[in-house]
């Protein structure tokens, strides 16, 4: 341990004790918590089913730097490079199409088998994994409708995809001894204004209905079920709206997923996990970014991650709550980006944790607002620096921004050797 990192944490910690906060044990706790790191940042959501096929369903990745992974070897590589800067053990989550198989395979008939090698790989890493079925990039989703398609025939095809899903996140968690949460997203729904709006919510809740009915050792795997207000081609109605989605994984005890690009462009999540935490066994995060719209910037240490932090702190939902990802950004290295998206969302947590909370609720409760201001404004400038320094020192992971020249290394040594990536 460098001394002036023990040093100015030693300091740190006795101005925080002042306020009733034990750093010491709120470290203990931030090292229990998992990131569900997500895969196709890695590689512009492409995967490695069905390559040659654009991505569809609505999103969009831009930029053009170099070095995206190529191979599922390549992307562990990279995935591990950021691991190594990253405090803590954390968690993978993959998508259908990031398969590593050499079968010619369609996407209902995928199973356990096709993903063995990421077991094995995230086995060896001590890391968990979480799965996606993948409703999009494909023919069968080109007219922009899945698991609702008024076709019966396309609807069975994702119906099944969605079940082979299920069984292969059921053998993550079987395999990894942690769950896994497979969470389900499709991207149904229409760019002009629908005359039926009920018919194809209907279709979905059926299909949902069909793909959940065997139930699954929830110690080994959870569903989750993601929201959206609007997409690239269904700016008018989306069929698995927010509302949607709550009522049925109220009434069907799924997990409801929050993006946080997934609202409208003033709705922030952090304001709803403690509404849906009151109603709900637990919630799946997608932290992203959204800029003017669904855009999937990289997360900042902005007020609204800060804001999540706080409320999973202060009202204790860690252990409901799954910690995903999900941005997406081409337009820096890609490493990087991860890098720099799960350390500030672990900074998050941390900074929550090192809070007055009771404090501050005490004076709220007695009407003192003014305390409950002047403690929240000053503590912004005290010294988590310090202690987030120290941890990363503990860990074993880079301090401050010293992890940039490791990133730019393997930029040089394997990223750009990466011929058309
Ligand atoms: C690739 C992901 O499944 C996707 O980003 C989804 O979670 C989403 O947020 C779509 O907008
Ligand atoms: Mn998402």
């Amino acid at each position: 341990m460098q001394p002036n990192i023990e040093r100015n944490y030693e300091a740190a910690k006795q101005q925080y004790a002042r306020h009733g906060i034990d750093v010491d044990k709120a470290l203990e706790k931030l090292a229990t918590i998992k990131i569900s790191m997500h895969c196709w940042q890695g590689d512009d959501v492409r995967g490695f089913l069905n390559r040659d096929q654009e991505l569809s369903g609505g999103i969009a990745v831009t930029g053009n730097y170099p070095g995206a992974a190529r191979t599922p070897a390549e992307l562990r590589a990279d995935l591990e490079k950021a691991f190594s800067l990253i405090p803590g053990k954390h968690k993978v989550n993959l998508h259908a199409i990031y398969a590593d198989t050499d079968e010619k395979v369609e996407w209902d008939q995928l199973a356990p088998r096709h993903f063995q090698t990421w077991v094995d790989w995230a086995k060896s890493q001590g890391l968990g994994l979480d799965f996606n079925p993948t409703c999009f990039s494909h023919d069968k989703a080109s007219e922009g409708f899945t698991l609702s398609h008024p076709n019966p025939e396309i609807r069975r095809f994702w119906i099944d995809h969605c079940k082979a899903s299920r069984k292969i996140g059921a053998y993550f968690g079987e395999q990894l001894g942690q769950t896994c949460v497979t969470n389900v997203w499709v991207p149904d729904g229409y760019k002009d204004i629908p005359v039926d709006r009920m018919a194809p919510r209907q279709r979905l809740k059926d299909s949902l209905d069909e793909i959940f009915v065997e139930e699954l050792n929830p110690a080994h795997h959870l569903d989750a079920v993601e929201s959206k207000v609007f997409g690239l081609g269904s700016e008018a109605y989306v069929v698995g709206s927010h509302e949607f989605y709550m009522g049925y994984g109220i009434s069907n005890n799924k997990l409801i997923c929050l993006d946080a690009g997934h609202f409208h462009p003033t709705e922030v999540i952090s304001n709803k996990l403690s509404a849906l935490a009151l109603f709900t066994d637990g919630i799946l995060l997608h932290v992203s970014r959204p800029m003017r719209w669904d855009s999937d910037h990289v997360v900042i240490l902005d007020d609204e991650l800060l804001d999540i932090g706080r409320e999973l702190i202060r009202h204790d939902l860690l252990g409901t709550t799954h910690i995903g990802l999900d941005f997406f950004d081409a337009s820096i290295n890609r490493v990087a980006a991860w890098v720099i998206g799960t350390r500030n969302t672990i900074k998050a947590l941390l900074r929550a944790m090192l809070e007055p909370v009771e404090t501050l609720k005490k004076a709220e409760l007695e009407g003192d607002y003014t305390t409950r201001l002047a403690l929240s404004e000053e503590f912004k400038s005290y010294p988590f620096g310090a202690v987030w320094d120290y941890y990363c020192e503990k860990l074993g992971v880079p301090v401050r921004e010293e992890w940039l020249a490791e990133v730019k290394k393997y930029e040089q040594d394997v990223l750009l050797k990466r011929s058309g990536a």
